[in-house]
């Protein structure tokens, strides 16, 4: 009798690569979406009378479901519990109900004059959508992880997630370098334009996701016999495996790292234009030019330094040294005579390595240290843990800047606007990325300890 082998889907790099591409298509949308707010701090407070505080508000709203009713951590559960396809789903459609919502807020008329909670109501609807858009993107995120776990074990794995994290950062880049020229073309300033545009993205990320859900069941078909097999050898995931994540060090250590590492990057690049335009004179209308640099620095390194992880290792030893050069950027940008927009660019740029090398050792470090049956509630974990940060750092630093740092006043677009001096916020980033440094450090020594194997490549054979 002649035996076939029978291939699974996931041994063709053509399927595997194209399934890649289209989440990561998805996630890219998200990505805009999330920032697209940030280049025009100035122009939301000229029109829509949004101060720094408030527009610190909004960006803290981020969290506000993920975090207090960690609806992360559900979505981790539902996603081991119930499967990639039904996650992903959910979580796409909550990006688009979330920024449908956001649009409306800032395009309407209706709430003027209103206040909800304390907070004038334009604001407090965009914080809604936000937040409720913010599930579904973080969701989906741990989803595509997953995902990419599933294609891509014991193959490019780091690579396939540089891939990803790289076409995320382009979301990023567009939304820092375009929301400002989409907000004022047709010669009227209108700041809910920009979030129009996020808003058809998403519709269209979300029949891509549609499309891979086609993909992930012929996956699925084609390892049918392997599934079964698995399922008969492994358990299937249970509540008491939340324990079993919370009490392993190595996860603690890469999660304490992550929300770290990454407060001194997300909510950074919140303030960055703004920070361009207050110490280094840079003109409002193309001042999101320099932040844009970081994440386009990060789409050619991020798949570069994953490349080098799959191959070569040293996956702690890379984290070690992306938290090093966090440091020297923020202490040498909260440097008040380093106002030269030249040496802001070559900072940034610099950030922009830091900000490859770590995530593109830190994601596929993940499935070195919890099995994968347990991987879509350990990075919901993780990603709850970092939503403290990226919830809390940019309100503080909107205190901060409120509170301590007004320097005076300024006619902006015919409006007066405050002007602020960014050492103190820039000396609370370099904080961030001295503790991160220490974690970087525990993570390798605990790595040496219990042997995961986040110095050795992914590659087998
Ligand atoms: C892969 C990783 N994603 C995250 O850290 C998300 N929790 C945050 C998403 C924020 C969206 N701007 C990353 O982007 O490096």
């Amino acid at each position: 009798m002649v035996e076939t082998v029978r291939k699974s889907l996931r041994d063709s790099a053509a399927a595997r690569w194209t399934a890649l591409l289209i989440v990561s298509f998805t996630m890219m949308c998200g990505y805009f979406l999330t920032d697209v707010l940030s280049p025009i701090v100035g122009l939301l407070e000229s029109q829509l009378n949004w101060t720094r505080a408030d527009y610190g508000v909004y960006t803290s709203s981020y969290g506000w479901f993920n975090v207090f009713l960690v609806m992360l951590i559900l979505g981790g559960i539902i996603l081991d519990k119930l499967g990639i396809r039904i996650t992903g789903l959910g979580a796409t459609a909550l990006m688009v109900i979330g920024t449908a919502i956001k649009y409306w807020a800032v395009s309407t008329h209706v709430l003027d004059g209103e206040t909800i909670m304390g907070l004038n109501a334009q604001l407090f609807w965009a914080c809604i959508g936000f937040a409720v858009f913010a599930v579904g993107v973080e969701v989906a995120g741990i989803t595509v992880s997953k995902i990419i776990v599933k294609w891509f074990k014991g193959k490019e794995m780091a690579t396939a997630m540089g891939m990803q994290v790289a076409l995320a950062r382009v979301g990023t880049a567009f939304a820092l370098g375009f929301s400002v020229p989409i907000a004022r073309a047709l010669g009227v300033i209108d700041v809910s334009r920009p979030v129009l545009v996020a808003l058809i993205g998403l519709c269209i990320g979300l029949i891509a996701f549609i499309v891979y859900m086609v993909m992930d069941k012929k996956l699925d078909a084609s390892e049918a016999n392997d599934v079964q097999a698995e399922i008969s050898h492994e358990d299937e995931f249970k509540i008491s495996d939340i324990g079993k994540i919370l009490t392993n060090k190595g996860w603690w250590y890469i999660a304490i790292l992550c929300v770290l590492f990454y407060s001194a990057v997300f909510p950074f690049l919140k303030y960055a234009t703004d920070l361009m335009v207050n110490k280094f004179g840079v003109d409002q209308n193309i001042a999101g030019l320099i932040p844009m640099l970081l994440p386009f620095g990060n789409i050619l390194l991020t798949p570069l330094f994953g490349g080098i992880y799959d191959r070569k290792g040293k996956g702690a030893s890379i984290m070690i040294i992306g938290s090093l050069l966090l440091i020297v950027v923020h202490a040498l940008f909260s440097v008040q005579m380093l106002n030269n927009w030249i040496i802001a660019m070559i900072l940034v740029i610099i950030l922009g390595v830091a900000f490859s090398l770590v995530p593109s050792a830190m994601w596929p470090s993940v499935p070195k240290i919890v099995p994968e049956k347990r991987l879509g509630t350990a990075y919901s974990l993780i990603f709850w843990v970092q939503n403290w940060g990226l919830m809390g750092v940019p309100l503080l630093i909107g205190w901060v800047l409120e509170k301590y740092c007004i320097t005076g006043q300024t006619m902006r677009d015919g409006m007066m606007v405050n002007t602020y001096d960014y050492t103190l916020p820039m000396l609370i980033f370099t904080g961030f990325g001295l503790l991160a440094l220490v974690f970087a450090f525990l993570l390798k020594a605990e790595d040496k300890k219990k042997g995961y194997g986040l110095e050795s490549p992914n590659i087998e054979g």
